[in-house]
């Protein structure tokens, strides 16, 4: 018997749809095309800061449930005319999360909610979901966590993160690189920022690796690079960083390293200390920089679903109550209104302001 050394730690390989088979069972239509281009038009502008609109990155923590994803995104699109002067509002549709040590991994891995993980019928329904995204005219945002998936939808997002747990991870970076959307880095969770000021350096570079053909085979890419990459302060082990003195630090290190001084501040996570109550009071305080003139944020991210707070993922999913996040706590829809029409306001203040003081818009 030759002396096994191969895959013994394999239970079982399937095969899964390439690139290709999905994008046909799940086509985007030119219509949704555009919608796509246009909303990356805007971000862009703004993460450039040729659009002094915030940027607000807003959702649930992760999707489990396609029907309230889309009563969301319904949602938000029947308020953004509202704030269409000041923000623009991008849906966090997140399929992937990466945990800190054993969980639920997100829609794409498990979406029957039942431990089985069958990705094939993942990758459908997160693709299905941003399809109907796009057809509602409500742009997307996601985190890109896994090097192989994002080739079945990340064509669909006009915005997306690499998180803290992957920011300093040099094959994220680079796959960063080849997206066609703007992107944001978090801090890592240590809340050290030169790491995500790399990721950003790193990520605009033309990079080769290893990946996979829309056929499903391997191949070498070579990417042009992302120009299109900011920074997300998210919080650390020290504790919060969206406070002016923090936004200052981030500033300087983005400086330091010939990159524009402009962050968008996630309201959740070390942020809000984990808890989600917290959140409306950090956007008031993010609102007051802005209403004080600073240009120096870009956008803002909010963890948000129709029912506030967070329920356990049990065995019996018929327990599950409709709109509510299975992973980190959220605010309800009604408190998410308000705070929008506050970070809404202290941008209308912000931009008077510098026009009294005869600054740049
Ligand atoms: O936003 C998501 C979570 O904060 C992240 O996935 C980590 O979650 P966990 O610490 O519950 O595993
Ligand atoms: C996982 C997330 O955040 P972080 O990477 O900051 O923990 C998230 O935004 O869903």
């Amino acid at each position: 018997m030759p002396t096994r050394i191969a895959d013994l730690h394999i239970a079982r390989e399937e095969l899964l749809p390439t690139p290709n088979e999905l994008r046909a069972e799940v086509p985007v239509s030119e219509a949704q095309a555009q919608v796509v281009a246009r909303a990356r038009q805007t971000v862009r502008d703004i993460v450039r800061g040729d659009d002094d609109r915030l940027l607000v990155v807003v959702g649930p923590c992760s999707i489990h449930d396609s029907a309230a994803a889309i009563e969301y995104a319904r949602r938000l699109r029947e308020v953004a005319p509202r704030f269409d002067d000041a923000l623009f509002l991008v849906m966090r549709v997140y399929f992937e999360k990466p945990r800190t040590r054993l969980g639920w991994k997100g829609m794409i891995y498990d979406p029957d909610l039942d431990g089985r993980g069958d990705l094939h019928k993942g990758l459908l329904k997160a693709r299905g979901l941003l399809v109907e995204c796009a057809r509602l005219g409500v742009p997307a945002a996601s985190e890109i966590l896994d090097l192989v998936t994002p080739q079945y939808y990340a064509e669909l997002l006009s915005w997306g993160a690499i998180g803290a747990r992957t920011t300093e991870s040099p094959l994220h970076r680079q796959m960063a690189s080849a997206l066609s959307a703007p992107l944001g880095f978090k801090n890592p969770t240590s809340g050290k920022l030169q790491t995500a000021v790399d990721a950003i350096v790193v990520a605009a570079q033309s990079h080769r690796f290893p990946s996979i053909s829309l056929d499903g085979r391997a191949m070498v890419i070579t990417t042009t690079g992302n120009a299109d990459c900011h920074l997300i302060l998210r919080g650390g082990d020290a504790g919060p960083n969206f406070d002016a003195a923090s936004v200052e630090a981030a500033v300087a290190a983005l400086q330091a390293a010939d990159l524009p001084g402009r962050v968008m501040i996630d309201c959740s996570h070390a942020n809000s200390r984990s808890d989600y109550r917290r959140q409306p009071q950090v956007a008031a305080e993010i609102g007051a920089q802005i209403a004080a003139g600073s240009r120096h944020i870009l956008g803002v991210m909010l963890e948000s679903h129709l029912v506030e707070g967070k329920q356990a993922l049990t065995a019996d999913l018929s327990a599950l109550q409709y709109g509510q996040s299975i992973t980190d706590g959220c605010i309800g829809w009604e408190a998410t209104v308000r705070v929008l029409e506050q970070l809404a306001d202290a941008v209308r203040s912000g931009r008077r302001r510098r026009i009294g003081q005869n600054q740049p818009t």
